[in-house]
């Protein structure tokens, strides 16, 4: 089951991936960026140990081997990793593969190559991702939502990039299963609040 709130992990990560678990969070993608590959690694050992305790699932962005080497549940690929199915024959079919995608022909690709969520976005401009992709909005989000409806195409799309506690209702309102945070609950004060609250949202418009 993909989860419905994630959170992406931004330097301290181990801190922050024990907090947003704290939180009561329980998907994680831990997410290093401009860092050696052995340092990852190690942190990803870390990350499991965090939410193996909670329960949480753990992704990790880019590195299929790190994640099969750490134990982590799965990896979340974009445009300038390997594609979903080159990630998808190192994990195994068991593991959890995600893609990123900013059109309508992304995630049919996604698709095609055995991705079990879509990463959708950016939905706003956001500084924690440099090289952002064409801004979607909710206007964006909502057209591609009613082309995969029309396809009969049903595949869990989580939308990230910028996403504050008020975009929650609009954007589950498209018919997206779930968001992805970073910023929002890195920098948050009262984390337990943000995530029930947004946990509250996001299961009042799946009703
Ligand atoms: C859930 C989710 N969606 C999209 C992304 C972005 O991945 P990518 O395009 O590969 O960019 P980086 O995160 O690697 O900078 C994501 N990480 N998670
Ligand atoms: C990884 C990523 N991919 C598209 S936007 C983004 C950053 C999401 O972080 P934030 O929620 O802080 O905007
Ligand atoms: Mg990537």
């Amino acid at each position: 089951m993909i989860s419905t709130l994630q959170y992406i992990s931004q330097p301290m990560h181990l801190e922050n991936i024990q907090a947003a678990c704290e939180a009561g969070c329980r998907w994680v993608q831990l997410r290093i960026k401009h860092a050696p590959e052995r340092l990852i690694a190690s942190e990803a050992l870390s990350a499991k140990a965090i939410c193996a305790d909670y329960g949480a699932t753990l992704i990790i962005n880019d590195h299929p081997h790190i994640a099969k080497a750490a134990g982590a549940d799965g990896v979340h690929v974009g445009k300038n990793d390997m594609t979903v199915a080159e990630a998808r024959k190192i994990m195994g079919s068991d593991a959890i593969v995600g893609g990123t995608a900013n059109t309508l022909e992304d995630i049919l690709q996604h698709v095609q190559d055995g991705a079990d969520y879509v990463g959708v976005g950016p939905y706003r401009f956001t500084t924690t991702k440099q090289k952002l992709s064409p801004i979607l909005g909710l206007e964006g989000i909502y057209a591609i939502m009613q082309k995969l409806k029309a396809l009969d195409i049903d595949i869990p799309i989580i939308a990230i990039g910028g996403i504050l506690a008020a975009d929650v209702p609009d954007l589950m309102r498209t018919g997206i299963h779930g968001i992805a945070i970073s910023g929002l609950l890195t920098h948050t004060t009262d984390k337990k609040q943000l995530v029930s609250s947004i946990m509250n949202d996001i299961q009042l418009c799946n009703i």
